[in-house]
């Protein structure tokens, strides 16, 4: 089983994170189970489904929440396990910034618990955003498609958030204008989403897994970042990562990048 890519201490026994995993049947939860089954320095306590009440968490004597479920309930699993102290590294999707401020706020009132909410575990994704955000500046436009497996609940996915924030932040800093668009009449929203000044197309398609390209273009060139998911083992040494790191970065972490050394 794969382990993580970036040093991180593990904990002396006594400290071992206990991790409870919601959404222990899904396909990310799946790959989590023996993914941290087997991890050096995690114990697995508890495999927790939609019908199991929050209160197994607590049961199982859990210090650790791994959240891999519905952007429908993970707000309401993410109060829970902070309000009882306990660590917890989400990678459901749907968390923007009106979720992250109110968990924020929560967490406020709980110094010491870390949460850290990862729209992306893959390293390579993480990378991939940041290499897209470093570009950003040096180029008029940018448009970024997002491209997945027609199972996705959600639209524009979380990375694709993530990636279009960071993006956004950079040409904003840099006091880069909004990017060119000629476009007077578009009836049936084929521009997309606009995510922090960022066009956002979201394809949904049979065969694939999870797939991003940013296209920044300049005058007689462009630039396209792009990440590959094929498997979902592609997130299991963030999702360990990230386990082993929290309890040491107490309050809100927004993104894996949080937990690496970028630079
Ligand atoms: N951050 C990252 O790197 C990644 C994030 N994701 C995100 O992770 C999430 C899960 O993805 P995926 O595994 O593909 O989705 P699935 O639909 O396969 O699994 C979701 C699981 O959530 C469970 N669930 C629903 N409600 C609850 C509840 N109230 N308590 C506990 N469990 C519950 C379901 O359990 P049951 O079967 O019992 O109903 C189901 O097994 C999505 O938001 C997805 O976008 C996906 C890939 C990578
Ligand atoms: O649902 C998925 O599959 C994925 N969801 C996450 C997202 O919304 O960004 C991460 C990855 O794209 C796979």
């Amino acid at each position: 089983m794969t382990d993580a890519p970036a040093p991180s201490a593990v904990p002396a026994d006594d400290a071992v994170p206990r991790v409870a995993i919601l959404g222990a049947g899904g396909k990310m939860g799946r790959h989590a189970v023996p993914a941290v089954r087997e991890a050096a320095g995690l114990e697995l306590v508890a495999e927790l489904g939609s019908a199991d009440p929050l209160e197994a968490i607590l049961d199982a004597g859990a210090t650790h929440v791994l959240d891999l479920t519905v952007p429908d309930v993970s707000p309401r699993n993410a109060a829970f396990a902070v309000e009882h102290g306990l660590h917890t590294v989400i990678g459901t999707s749907g968390w923007g910034p009106e979720r992250r401020e109110t968990l924020a706020a929560q967490l406020a009132e709980h110094p010491g618990v870390g949460v850290l909410i990862a729209p992306n575990f893959s390293v390579g994704s993480v990378l991939a955003s940041a290499f897209a955000a470093k570009a950003a500046r040096f180029f008029e436009s940018v448009e970024l498609i997002e491209m997945h497996h027609p199972a996705k609940l959600d639209a524009p996915s979380g990375t694709a958030v993530r990636t279009a924030e960071l993006i956004g932040q950079a040409r904003r800093e840099a006091g880069v204008p909004p990017s060119p668009d000629a476009t007077e009449r578009d009836p049936d929203g084929s521009r997309g989403a606009v995510v922090d000044g960022v066009h956002v197309h979201a394809v949904r398609l049979r065969g694939l897994e999870a797939h991003q390209e940013v296209l920044l273009g300049g005058p007689g060139e462009q630039l396209v970042v792009r990440h590959d998911a094929f498997d979902r083992g592609a997130y299991m040494p963030g999702i360990v990562l990230g386990l082993r790191t929290v309890a040491s970065r107490p309050g809100l972490t927004y993104g894996l990048d949080g937990y690496l050394d970028l630079g």
